[in-house]
């Protein structure tokens, strides 16, 4: 049961667009989402339910020497979305949970909310569509899957600029420590840490955290190989990485993306992947593996958006994703 200050129930306010009528044909992500209090949910034989929950901080960001601003993003992901055209079909059912959110400076705390109502969408056979916040969203995220597929090899990708490598410093976990955080947890469980970075940057990650990677054992691929004619050798990379686990966690780091095409994000980069045919293949690659369990959008910052264009990018990120998810039932 998840009812305290940290959790905010889902408003219908959040989801408003053009109406263009009630017609299956012509209906928008916005009228067909349901509210529901995150502790309603209950199985429903027959149906996918993707179910959105929100991550309303950016204290991980700040603790990060980041620019604040992704507490709001959840929002914003949500304006984003309301207006695009419903091309799924009925078999997907949108519900929306709530966020949750840190108050007064309480990450630590927050995130081990996030993780119980992550455990709660698994085990009411949900798909997971996490909405952020900073990347400190990451490290709930995973503890919420793990603590229902116990004994199941989770694999993370992670497409990110960064590696997320870091160390908890005296301030606690921040946006940049995910990563490690379940890679020590890996390590003390006596299990494997599956991490793949994709879109990593070498003028993004300092040499220590290029050790970092190699020290617990975590792939990546970096964003010249992206953006080279080289994708069959990424997508390979992809499938072979998902082989080799039992389930996938997809996080989403718009820092990822040039930044003229994603401005409103907490450490934006003067290059990046494009959402191009390069990204779909790679975001095919993960989803034909008919692995993916779960996934998360994170770093938005509104204040430095420009006309929503990276909330926009967001949204079709989880726009081809149903489609995606759909395609591979
Ligand atoms: N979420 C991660 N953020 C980056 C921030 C880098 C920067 O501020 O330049 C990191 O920790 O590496
Ligand atoms: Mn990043
Ligand atoms: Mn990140």
């Amino acid at each position: 049961m998840i009812s305290n200050i940290f959790y905010e129930l889902p408003q219908k306010s959040w989801w408003q667009g053009r109406i263009d009528g009630e017609d299956p044909s012509l209906i928008r992500m916005h009228q067909n989402v349901q509210i529901i209090e995150i502790n309603a949910l209950k199985p429903s034989p027959g149906v996918r339910k993707v179910i959105f929950l929100g991550f309303a901080s950016d204290e991980g960001v700040i603790r990060n020497q980041g620019r604040p601003g992704a507490a709001t993003g959840p929002y914003l992901l949500r304006k984003a979305c309301s207006n695009l055209p419903v091309h799924y079909s009925d078999e997907l059912h949108l519900l929306d949970t709530g966020n949750i959110a840190t108050i007064n400076g309480r990450l630590e705390e927050a995130r081990k909310y996030l993780s119980q109502a992550v455990s709660l969408i698994i085990e009411n056979e949900g798909f997971p569509i996490l909405l952020g916040g900073g990347h400190a969203i990451a490290a709930g995220h995973y503890a919420g899957l793990k603590a229902v597929l116990k004994d199941k090899k989770i694999g993370i990708i992670n497409f990110d600029a960064h590696f997320d490598l870091r160390k908890p410093n005296e301030r606690g976990p921040n946006s940049g420590t995910s990563f490690y955080e379940i890679a020590q947890q890996c390590k003390e469980a006596g299990e494997d840490f599956h991490y793949l970075a994709v879109g990593i940057q070498r003028s993004a990650n300092s040499k220590g955290l290029f050790e970092a990677a190699k020290n617990t054992g975590s792939q990546f691929i970096p964003v010249e190989k992206i953006n080279s004619l080289d994708i069959a050798s990424v997508q390979q990379t992809i499938r072979d990485f998902a082989g080799s686990v039992d389930a996938l966690y997809l996080s989403f780091d718009l820092d990822v993306f040039f930044s003229a095409i994603a401005p409103g994000v907490s450490a934006p980069s003067a290059t990046g992947i494009f959402y191009d045919g390069n990204f779909r293949r790679m975001l095919e690659a993960c989803f034909a593996s008919g692995k993916v369990v779960s996934m998360d959008i994170a770093e938005l910052n509104p204040v430095y958006d420009l006309d929503n264009r990276t909330a926009k990018l967001g949204a079709q990120i989880i726009f081809d994703s149903l489609l995606a998810l759909e395609e591979n039932l």
